[in-house]
């Protein structure tokens, strides 16, 4: 069914075909990798363009304009490669998320789910076998979002145009969110006829105030714009175009990559701890933590610099 519902939906698009592919080949992909001796940053994808605009920021942009940064099979192994790499690079400290082009993203890539549902379906007529297909593709994709919230370094996504599908789903998985005044979200897959599997329905409403609104995006698929995501907490900020966001986003990075990483690091993981427990088991998570890192030497540089009213933030080692 699913796949007669994207089948459909393609048939609207009228997207070309590509060719067939195989989940084995989604697993095993392997991407396309530059490494130099002297660059820190040596990561180098088909599907996303990898820059480092100031020392310890490292941004990430989605690199398929042509196909409005459509989410292909290529792309959710590179994600999951790229993010694994940033989260152990002990030089970066905070990284940007964008996209090139129109819009952020139109979320997963139609046309290759259509094929790939269409091969792996056409060798599978028992219904227990393709679910099982099935939950093995999605435990991947999500296995790739994952290791955006779960990288050790704060991600900002900068959204401008559409955010669509599993654009949401990717958005959900990031630290802070800005926009665009021209920006949209749109959680589509009802419309599509199954309920979205990526993120969004976990991770939104733990992390957004207005849970109505939350229900009514989710339920009706309808767009909501910039203005809107901000009012429900989705986004934290809206600029009137990309260029004074980006602007402000680069400004946040340097404020964030400034302070002590054990403290950001320590503070990410601690927040995505509290999510998903209780307070007190929040609490008791911290007492751990902060018995070993209280021993860093961040803390007294940190302390040093509050108690002489230091100007400029110490330098903190790379961790
Ligand atoms: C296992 C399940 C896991 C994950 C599930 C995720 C669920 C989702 O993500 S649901 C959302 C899926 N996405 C969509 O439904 C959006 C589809 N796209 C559109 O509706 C439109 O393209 C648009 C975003 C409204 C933009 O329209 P327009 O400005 O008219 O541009 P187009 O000419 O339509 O598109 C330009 C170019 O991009 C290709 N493209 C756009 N979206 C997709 C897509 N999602 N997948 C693949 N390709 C896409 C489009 O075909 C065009 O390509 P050409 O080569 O120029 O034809």
């Amino acid at each position: 069914m699913v796949a007669n519902v994207i089948c459909g939906l393609m048939g609207r698009l009228a997207v070309r075909r590509a060719p067939i592919l195989r989940i084995e080949s989604l697993a095993g992909a392997v991407p396309n990798r530059k490494f130099s001796e002297k660059a820190t940053y040596t990561m180098s994808y088909e599907t996303l363009d990898i820059t480092s605009p100031h020392k310890h920021i490292l941004h990430v942009q989605l690199n398929r304009p042509e196909k409005l940064n459509a989410m292909n099979k290529v792309f959710w192994r590179e994600i999951l490669d790229c993010f694994r790499e940033i989260s152990d690079d002990t030089d970066i400290r905070a990284v940007i998320l964008t996209g090139a082009g129109r819009m952020f993203s139109a979320g997963l890539d139609i046309q290759d789910m259509n094929d790939l549902l269409t091969s792996q379906f056409s060798k599978k007529s028992d219904v227990a076998r393709r679910a099982k297909y099935l939950q093995s593709l999605i435990g991947l994709y999500q296995e790739s979002f994952n290791a955006v919230e779960k990288c050790q370094k704060p991600v900002i996504s900068a959204i401008h145009g559409g955010c669509i599908g599993s654009g949401v789903d990717l958005i959900a998985a990031c630290d802070i969110r800005y926009c665009t005044q021209d920006a949209w979200f749109q959680v589509k897959e009802v419309d599509l006829g199954f309920a979205p599997d990526l993120g969004t329905l976990q991770k939104v409403p733990k992390g957004v105030g207005n849970n109505s609104m939350v229900r009514e995006m989710i339920y009706t698929a309808r767009k909501v714009e910039a203005g809107e995501a901000k009012g429900m907490g989705l986004v934290s900020r809206v600029f009137p175009n990309k260029e004074a966001m980006m602007s402000e986003v680069d400004r946040l990075a340097e404020s964030i990559a400034s302070k002590s990483p054990v403290a950001v690091q320590g503070c990410k993981v601690a927040l995505n701890y509290s999510r998903d427990h209780t307070v007190s088991e929040g609490l008791k998570f911290m007492q751990c933590w902060n018995m070993t890192m209280l021993q860093s030497e961040d803390v007294i540089k940190g302390s040093e610099a509050v108690a002489k009213r230091e100007k400029k933030p110490p330098h903190f080692s790379k961790l």
